[in-house]
Parts: C-alpha cells; sequence; structure tokens
C-alpha cells in the first residue's frame, strides 16, 4: 500500500512517461512502467478526496498485489507473468483469487476507463461527471454488481470542474494539458489493445 500512495503531486506528463516507456518493440507491456503509470493515477485519485477512498483503496490493493508477484518472480512483462500462470493450467488459473491475470484483467478494464474519459476531457465537454459516467458505463460497469455502480456513480458527482482537472494536471495552461491529453491517450490505448489481445488469445477476458 505505501508503495502505490507514494508522495508528490500528480503529473500527467509522469503517467505519460510511464505508459509510453511500457511497450516494447516487440509489443510486450512491461510490468514496471506499467504498475508506476498506476501509481502516478492512484495518487491523483487519493488528491480527490475520502469519497473516492473506495475506488482508490481497489486500485491501491491491485496495484500491491502486482508489485508483491513482480518482486517474486521478477516478471518483466504481462506476457511472462500469463506465461508463468498459465503453465499451472487454465483451471488452476481459474481458480486462483489471487492471481496476477486476474489483477491485470482488472486494471485493464480500468483502463479502458481511462482512455475513454480522457478522450472526453480532451473533447471539451465539460460535465466531467457526465463524462465519467459515460467512460465508466462503456467499460467498467457491466463487470461490477449493482451496489458498486451505484456507489461510484454517486462519487462521480463530487468531480472537480474541467478546468480543475486540466490544472491538476501540472502541465501548463490549458491548450497544454489537452494537447498533452492528445499524446497520452494513444500510448494508453496502445497498452490497452495489447493486453485485450494477449488475454484474448488465453482466453482469460472473464477470469472470475
Ligand atoms: C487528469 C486526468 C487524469 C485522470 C486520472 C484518473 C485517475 C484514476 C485512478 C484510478 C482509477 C481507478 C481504478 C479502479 C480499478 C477498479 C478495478 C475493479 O474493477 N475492481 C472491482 C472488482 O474487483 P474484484 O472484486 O473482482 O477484485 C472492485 O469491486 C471495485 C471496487 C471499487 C469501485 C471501482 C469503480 C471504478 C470507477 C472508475 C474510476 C473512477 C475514478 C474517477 C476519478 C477521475
Amino acid at each position: 500500500m505505501a508503495a502505490a500512495a507514494a508522495a508528490g503531486p500528480f503529473s500527467l506528463r509522469e503517467v505519460l512517461d510511464a505508459f509510453r516507456r511500457c511497450v516494447t518493440e516487440q509489443r510486450e507491456v512491461l510490468l514496471e512502467p506499467y504498475l508506476s503509470g498506476w501509481r502516478g493515477l492512484i495518487r491523483f485519485l487519493q488528491s480527490l478526496g475520502a469519497v473516492f477512498s473506495f475506488i482508490s483503496k481497489d486500485a491501491v490493493a491491485k496495484v500491491a498485489l502486482l508489485e508483491a508477484q513482480h518482486r517474486q518472480h521478477r516478471f518483466v512483462s504481462l506476457q511472462s507473468l500469463v506465461q508463468h500462470e498459465l503453465a499451472a493450467g487454465p483451471a488452476a488459473l481459474r481458480a486462483r483469487p489471487d492471481s496476477g491475470c486476474r489483477t491485470v484483467l482488472r486494471l485493464h478494464r480500468a483502463l479502458r476507463w481511462l482512455q475513454l474519459f480522457l478522450e472526453g476531457l480532451r473533447s471539451g465537454e465539460p460535465r466531467t461527471s457526465v463524462l465519467c459516467t459515460d467512460a465508466y458505463n462503456a467499460s467498467l460497469a457491466q463487470h461490477h454488481p449493482w451496489v458498486v455502480r451505484k456507489a461510484a456513480t454517486v462519487a462521480f458527482c463530487a468531480l472537480p470542474s474541467r478546468d480543475a482537472f486540466l490544472e491538476i494536471m501540472n502541465v501548463g495552461s490549458a491548450d497544454e494539458a489537452v494537447a498533452m491529453l492528445g499524446e497520452a491517450i494513444p500510448y494508453i490505448g496502445d497498452v490497452y489493445g495489447i493486453t485485450q489481445e494477449l488475454f484474448a488469445e488465453h482466453k482469460l477476458l472473464d477470469l472470475p
């Protein structure tokens, strides 16, 4: 938990750099920058206040689980993690509530939410709660029970304005922030696309 909650202000540039460093020439997704990108995002979420703590706690726990596996097995990439866990057989993997694969899958779905949300912010729509709800309904919501969906949509009403979001990104003027979003979204989309293919290839997109 401590590592994922590391101090320091949010910087979209750092998150962008982390996701840019994720993808290798061989189209592998490196675990270290992937987790670093998530740690940056979590820092942002934690700065939004207690109303979002049930979400950040879940994200912190998932990143911490992957950090522990990264330390223990020295996985370099998502591909090596998947290969290692599949070696025990698909049935054994499906039975594990603490597998790296099911944890990555949850973050992977959240990455799709992020991609859609950032696209919305870039589009100029000022109502962040609407942007966030739309992105959520098109991604994570279908995997969450009613009570989580309800709590999430209530929390979204407490989101700061679009202008505040652009300021918190810490990259200069609103125009510069929007430009950086345009730069960041394809990197995030690339990581999402490669992970989606990897999980589809191994029939892991519905891990319980
Ligand atoms: C300048 C713009 C930058 C935007 C930065 C956004 C920062 C967002 C940081 C983190 C995103 C949250 C990641 C949430 C991961 C959720 C994983 C998940 O689906 N977990 C559920 C299933 O887990 P298992 O039970 O199967 O282990 C779990 O039940 C979830 C519980 C918490 C509710 C999750 C709601 C997620 C809403 C989407 C994030 C909204 C954040 C809004 C902040 C802008």
